[in-house]
């Protein structure tokens, strides 16, 4: 019985991981759970899972949840707050296994306790690994933990990697959807709303990574992903467009051999995979995660274009400088998409604003987490700078800025 510890219970990959849990009772429990500020939701979690410790992002929250619990009558469950809630429920004793799954470098400090605590840990939160990704593979060694990617693409590199060794390996393939905006011309970019761009065409995901996926500003992170994850440089870590995400990655060995992963667009696949890493269990017919051959369609496989989609070469750029650009690159881009989803600012202001972040980013590489955390408060407060110059001089209404 493997005792599981959540961060980001309630989101999207959260509710999945919980949905994997709830299958196979046998084999695994709830230990500890960490939310943001869905109150209801945490707490019909605490009714159905009974964990020992629960976090919320304040004290307050803290002390609404504690209350519902009480008048419930639900007791054992303790409530903290905040990042060091997060770690606690990270670093937990008794947990056998951490999905790391907050929304954000807000998932940092709560992934790296639990690496440093020695915990394997089935990591979602890229950002992590885009932000600090070399120091946490050092902590992992150094813990002799380990970092399972959970991210569709990185788990079907992983699964792919079990066919050869790393000295085999000429490229990897990462794919793309291409988002919703992927046959859209440039010249209509400037009047995509919210609500298109939260429509992703195959995957059902939390709003922050839905809006990366329209600017493919999410497969950036994923090439910076899987150059620190399977130690690449990022000319041997390709992007294809794939509109269909039925093949979720592929290998391509020194022979000329290229292996890929295909399987349903469910990410309770990748988690499972990781939770139960190296074994691989039976999942039946009834769980809907068997893929059905007989009813392959077509596969289509293009070039990604780089003038659409300006983050992606922003994110190549990142990559090749390293450190305080990797950083900067997701930090400005939390804070335009937030702007985005506030309404606040264009489609094409998200590509402009981390432009001009990367831009003012001294070159800098972090040693420590508290480094990364004070580089990514620095880039944040350059893309507001960014994002108020931008609305002083109204470039953010014009298409071309
Ligand atoms: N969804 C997917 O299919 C995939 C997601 N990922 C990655 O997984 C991560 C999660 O994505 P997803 O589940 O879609 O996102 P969601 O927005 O659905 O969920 C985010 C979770 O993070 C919590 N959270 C946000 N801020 C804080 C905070 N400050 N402290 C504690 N908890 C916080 C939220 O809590 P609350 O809602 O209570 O506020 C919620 O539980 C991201 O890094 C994403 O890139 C990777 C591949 C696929
Ligand atoms: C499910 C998953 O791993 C997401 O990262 C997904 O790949 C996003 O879709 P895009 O390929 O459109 O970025
Ligand atoms: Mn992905």
């Amino acid at each position: 019985m493997k005792q599981i510890a959540i961060l980001g219970s309630t989101g999207s990959i959260g509710q999945s991981t919980l949905s994997i849990i709830a299958s196979y009772p046998e084999r695994f429990a709830v230990a500890s759970l960490a939310a943001g500020r869905n109150l209801d939701a945490i707490f019909e979690q605490c009714r159905r899972w009974r964990p020992r410790l629960v976090s919320v992002a304040t004290e307050e929250l803290a002390s609404q949840l504690l209350a519902r619990l009480k008048f419930a009558g639900i007791t054992g469950v303790e409530v903290v707050w905040g990042t060091d809630g997060t770690v606690r429920v990270a670093t937990l004793p008794q947990v056998d296994f951490v999905v790391s799954a907050i929304v954000g470098v807000a998932g940092l400090e709560a992934t790296f306790a639990a690496v440093q605590a020695g915990k394997p840990v089935g990591l979602a939160n890229k950002e992590a690994m885009v932000a600090a990704g070399e120091i946490l593979i050092r902590e992992a060694r150094l813990h002799q933990t380990a970092l399972l990617p959970i991210d569709s693409e990185h788990n079907a590199i992983h699964q792919c990697m079990r066919g050869g060794s790393r000295t085999e390996v000429r490229r990897i393939w990462l794919t793309a959807s291409g988002g919703p905006f992927r046959k859209l011309p440039l010249a209509q970019f400037a009047d995509i709303t919210v609500e298109q761009a939260l429509k992703h065409p195959t995957w059902n995901m939390g709003r922050r990574i839905t809006i990366d996926s329209a600017t493919m500003l999410n497969k950036g992170l994923e090439v910076i992903e899987a150059c620190r994850l399977f130690d690449l440089p990022a000319a041997e870590v390709k992007v294809t467009i794939h509109p269909q995400s039925t093949v979720h990655s592929l290998v391509e060995f020194i022979d000329g051999s290229i292996l890929a992963q295909i399987s349903v667009t469910d990410m309770r696949l990748p988690i499972l995979y990781a939770m139960t890493y190296p074994e691989r269990i039976d999942t039946g017919e009834a769980e809907g995660l068997g893929f059905d051959m007989t009813r392959l369609g077509q596969l289509d496989f293009e070039q990604p274009d780089l003038e659409r989609f300006p983050c992606l070469r922003l994110a190549y750029e990142a990559a090749a400088k390293g450190g305080a650009h990797c950083i900067a690159l997701n930090s400005a881009d939390e804070v335009a998409v937030e702007a985005f989803l506030a309404g606040d600012i264009h489609f094409l202001d998200i590509p402009r604003t981390i432009e001009a972040v990367l831009q003012a980013t001294p070159e800098s590489h972090p040693e420590t987490i508290q480094d990364v955390l004070m580089l990514d408060q620095a880039a944040r407060q350059t893309a507001h700078a960014k994002l108020s110059d931008l609305s002083l001089t109204g470039a953010s209404r014009t298409s071309s800025g």
